[in-house]
């Protein structure tokens, strides 16, 4: 998780022309907080592809200042990129599926991926996993965990509601599960071998890529060739998409597994984060934290 960007909270003040949203609304804003507005993926509504795209976090918004994320108390955002939190989905609840929820929802929906019955499998079950995981059976896939070791199996299976868990390093297990996916979701964050994975898929299985890895992955092309299989990737998902994976998880009833702490935990939490210790977001309550508290006690750099 790159800490602070998705935001949930209240509007509290609007400009003379906005008209999406109206003081008191409950909205979010994910990742993107602008866009160029003209090129081809700004027209089509997929502005997360837009080369000019400003990020919510560690970026330089239209007026030359850093952008912050969720670390602030207030934030001034364009209508554009702000949501609508439905009714029925807490506050909570809605930031990380604005992250996890509707990067998995966008590819499945984008790759014609949605259709109950189909076979898919999650590589890696962290923080966008674990929503994998339940957007895939809310839409009726059979769904198989693939992780990197036996510790998660209870947890995928009798929590999240897995049909299937496989770890990666056993070779029997893999093999027996050889052209039986039509798609891999992969939140892998590091390097790894993708010939294991492309192995599992069927004839026309995606393998989409989520994990930000800074190496290149390779393969050799039979194992793509020989079952026309796709490796292909994808990068959150746009407004829309957002304002339509909140909806699908207020219908189906999903919520992700989330810790919510104050910003006073905001080191450890991090930390924590580091050690891999964290099941599977944690959530900081800005508004329900003494900020101004939480600074004095930080460690000055
Ligand atoms: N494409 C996009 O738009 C987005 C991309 N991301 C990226 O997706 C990736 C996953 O994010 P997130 O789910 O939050 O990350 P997490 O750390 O929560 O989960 C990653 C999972 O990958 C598995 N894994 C296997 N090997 C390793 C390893 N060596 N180190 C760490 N994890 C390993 C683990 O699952 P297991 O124990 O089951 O093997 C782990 O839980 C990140 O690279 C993140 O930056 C995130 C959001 C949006
Ligand atoms: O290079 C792409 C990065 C995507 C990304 C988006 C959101 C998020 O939480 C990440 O960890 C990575």
């Amino acid at each position: 998780m790159v800490p602070g960007h998705e935001v949930v909270g209240e509007v509290v003040e609007v400009g003379p022309e906005v008209t999406k949203h109206s003081v008191g609304d409950v909205v979010g804003v994910g990742v993107i907080v602008g866009c160029c507005r003209e090129c081809r993926p700004c027209k089509a509504n997929i502005e997360q592809y837009c080369n000019k795209r400003i990020w919510s976090y560690n970026d330089v918004y239209t007026d030359g200042r850093p952008t912050q994320g969720g670390f602030a108390s207030t934030m001034v955002v364009d209508q554009k990129f702000v949501v609508k939190i439905p009714a029925g989905l807490a506050p909570e609840q809605a930031a990380p599926l604005l992250c996890a929820g509707v990067t998995v929802y966008s590819p499945l929906k984008h790759f014609g991926l949605t259709a109950p019955g189909l076979r898919g499998g999650i590589l890696g079950l962290g923080g966008v996993g674990h929503m994998g995981v339940k957007v895939a059976k809310a839409m009726g896939h059979h769904v198989t965990v693939i992780s990197s070791s036996s510790k998660k199996r209870a947890e995928a299976m009798d929590h999240l509601g897995a049909d299937a868990y496989l770890v990666s390093s056993d070779a029997d297990a893999m093999a027996a599960a050889a052209d039986s996916l039509d798609y891999i979701i992969d939140t892998v964050p590091v390097h790894h071998p993708m010939e294991p994975y492309l192995a599992l898929l069927k004839l026309d299985g995606k393998h989409v890529l989520l994990g930000v890895i800074g190496e290149p992955l390779s393969f050799v092309s039979p194992m793509v060739m020989l079952g026309r299989k796709s490796i292909t990737g994808s990068f959150i998902g746009s407004v829309d998409e957002a304002e339509e994976v909140l909806k699908f998880c207020v219908d189906k009833g999903l919520t992700s597994q989330i810790e919510v702490v104050k910003m006073g935990y905001v080191n450890e939490a991090l930390e924590r984060l580091e050690r891999n210790d964290v099941r599977y977001r944690f959530v900081v309550d800005v508004a329900g934290s003494n900020i101004e508290e939480a600074a004095a006690e930080a460690p000055s750099n």
